[in-house]
């Protein structure tokens, strides 16, 4: 599935987007949990995890190469960040983008310390020469570096401190086989259930100091599309609403009253991804219709409309991609209070397609 919005400006505008922005980096740094105990939710990851870095513990030895795939937002950052606590190694954190030469990441490597954890966000972003480096790199703690061109050019091999490599990738259908064999274990991150997600706001609002009843908790967890980034995102939202409007403390009644005034819906929907969804009902019928088409109706580029509205809209099983077009599911109309033309459901106070 592609998750990678990540390139979209659209993406990062919103509030219910997963990409990070200015923001949410000044603040994730205070609400990252430190350790494999404090992190909520990913139990499957989290044991197997813990066991490996057990084990390597026990042996003395540096843990083996992890990648972590999933959508932004679920905690890869902070997990790599935990391996390195639990390993009590340091930490270095880079992105597949930063490098582009091989030489970078000769450079990189052979400036680690024994045990250093590396951070490699967005893994399936880096150039072929440095991949095909970072293979020897992992599997034998040595780089070939290349001294000089053409006929003449020497590879001059380069003793590597062994090392724990964390990569991070949105798309990990994306990564060459061999670079996915080399990591000792995956994990796969999967979307946050809503209780796991309460957790995440209880947890940060403490933090934060901001008083907030279950059912405020509960009502933010519900709108944050699975992602504890989205999850602390609203929550602070929410506390800037409860603290200009009420006493500060947040209730359902303020986090409804909040999110209503930043156009996020009850299922984390905002004012785009309901635009796409109106269209497709009001003017399509519920489809099926083209991406481009759809995309004219809504004003915006056809990418916007199928790489920052449609993979959530598809994920909640509101719209559905179809060789003859988009279609929109019976949730759909539901969602919007909407009934399906023709439908015999009208008169139970849903509106039907016109308005009537
Ligand atoms: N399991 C969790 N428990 C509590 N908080 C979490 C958890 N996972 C993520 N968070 C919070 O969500 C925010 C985003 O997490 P993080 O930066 O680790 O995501 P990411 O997957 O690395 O995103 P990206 O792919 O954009 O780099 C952080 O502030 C972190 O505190």
């Amino acid at each position: 599935m592609n998750w990678d919005d990540t390139t979209d400006p659209a993406a990062a505008e919103r509030l219910v987007g997963s990409v990070a922005d200015g923001e949410d980096q000044a603040v994730e740094a205070a609400l990252r949990p430190k350790d494999l105990d404090e992190f909520i939710g990913q139990e499957k990851v989290r044991e197997q995890l813990d066991l490996v870095l057990r084990a390597a513990r026990a042996r003395g030895a540096t843990a083996d190469h992890v990648l972590l795939s999933g959508a932004p937002g679920l905690g890869k950052t902070t997990l790599s960040m935990i391996i390195a606590a639990e390993m009590e190694a340091p930490i270095r954190i880079t992105s597949g983008p930063a490098i582009q030469h091989a030489g970078d990441l000769a450079a990189l490597l052979s400036s680690l310390q024994e045990g250093e954890v590396l951070f490699l966000d967005e893994i399936h972003r880096m150039s072929r020469p440095a991949e095909e480096m970072l293979y020897m790199a992992m599997e034998d703690f040595r780089v070939d570096v290349i001294v000089g061109k053409g006929p003449g050019a020497t590879a001059i091999p380069l003793e590597l401190p062994p090392f724990t490599l964390v990569g991070a990738t949105t798309r990990a259908g994306l990564l060459p086989p061999p670079l996915r064999d080399r990591f000792g274990f995956t994990g796969h991150m999967e979307f946050y259930e809503p209780t796991e997600l309460e957790r995440v706001v209880h947890r940060s609002a403490s933090l934060l100091d901001v008083g907030i009843e279950a059912d405020g908790a509960a009502e933010i967890a519900g709108r944050s599309r699975g992602t504890p980034r989205i999850a602390n995102r609203l929550l602070r939202r929410v506390r800037d609403y409860a603290q200009v409007k009420a006493d500060g403390w947040v209730t359902r009644e303020i986090a409804e009253a909040a999110l209503a005034v930043y156009e996020v819906d009850a299922r984390g929907l905002d004012r785009l991804d309901r635009a796409v969804l109106k269209a497709l009902l009001k003017l399509f019928g519920g489809g099926p219709v083209g991406l481009s088409t759809l995309a004219v109706a809504v004003g915006e580029e056809r990418e916007t409309v199928e790489e920052v509205a449609e993979p959530f809209l598809v994920r909640e099983g509101l719209l559905a991609r179809t060789p003859r077009g988009r279609i929109a599911t019976p949730a759909a109309w539901e969602h919007l209070g909407l009934v399906p033309p023709g439908s015999r459901a009208a008169g139970n106070g849903q509106r039907d397609l016109f308005g009537a």
